[in-house]
């Protein structure tokens, strides 16, 4: 893990349920953070099954494979969204990078290492479940984030990567995001019976980052592939996001 006082901010985000919504929110989160002036890189840590591309329509040329596998320089691997926005591509339809060994991991974190000093902002996006790269990529990071929606299938899948995290790997900081709901008054209703058994049966207070609404431009700007943010900018979404960058600034230093 690295330093939360002197590198950049690591996210990794999470959601253990898949389809809620990550991969989305990953772009558009790093949309906002660079919209700021702030230098951010994408790692599509979904590795066998690579989307942060295809939501983003980048041509990619290398990915985190041809860095494992063939020692190619990661910062060429880089695709570049805006001049302050990075993106490290995962491959797709490969299964032997869904889940590496040991030994790949720790070749993953030196190669990680030596880029992330050029951002200021890094997020993490992981595939869904709870396998040991998810696990990787959460140890990895410096801030946990996780997508939860008020589905209970949802709510049971994050509370288990945060059981399996604070237990075996003594995370103890975890940040919610609820997304998909239709108000603010449901994110805070599922965000507290999850702070609530997590409070109880693991003796850990996840906090609360924020929600982003049911919305219809999130759909549409999938479908076109461009960041929400940028094509519908005044939707309740993109200005949710907004918040939650906000937010996510003023954790520098916690
Ligand atoms: N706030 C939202 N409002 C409406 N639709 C949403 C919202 N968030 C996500 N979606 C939809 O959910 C679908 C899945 O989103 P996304 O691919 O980002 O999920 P994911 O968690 O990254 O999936 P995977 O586990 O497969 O990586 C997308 O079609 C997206 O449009």
């Amino acid at each position: 893990m690295l330093d939360a006082t002197s590198g950049p901010m690591i996210f990794s985000v999470s959601s253990g349920k898949g389809g809620v919504g990550k991969t989305s929110l990953t772009v558009n989160l790093a949309f906002a953070l660079s919209q700021k002036g702030l230098r951010v890189l994408v790692v599509d840590g979904d590795m066998g099954l690579a989307n942060v591309d295809v939501l983003l329509r980048l041509t990619v040329r290398k990915t985190i494979r041809d860095v494992l596998e063939r020692g190619e320089d990661p910062l060429n691997a880089v695709v570049y969204v805006e001049p302050n926005f990075g993106v490290l591509p995962a491959s797709s339809g490969v299964p032997e990078m869904v889940d590496l060994g040991p030994e790949e991991h720790v070749l993953l974190g030196n190669i990680l290492k030596s880029i992330v000093r050029h951002f200021d902002y890094v997020l993490l996006d992981t595939a869904a479940g709870i396998g040991d790269s998810v696990i990787w990529f959460n140890t990895f990071a410096t801030h946990n984030l996780v997508i939860v929606t008020s589905d209970p299938t949802s709510m049971t899948d994050a509370y288990a990567l945060i059981k399996i995290l604070s237990k075996d790997y003594g995370r103890k900081r975890f940040y919610l995001i609820l997304n998909s709901v239709v108000s603010e008054r449901e994110g805070l209703k599922t965000f507290d019976s999850m702070a609530r058994v997590a409070d109880r049966f693991l003796k850990i207070q996840p906090q609360y980052l924020g929600f982003v609404p049911k919305d219809k431009a999130v759909l549409k700007a999938v479908q076109e592939q461009v960041p929400f943010i940028k094509d519908a900018p005044w939707s309740k979404a993109a200005i949710a996001v907004g918040g939650l960058a906000d937010r996510i600034l003023k954790l520098k230093g916690e």
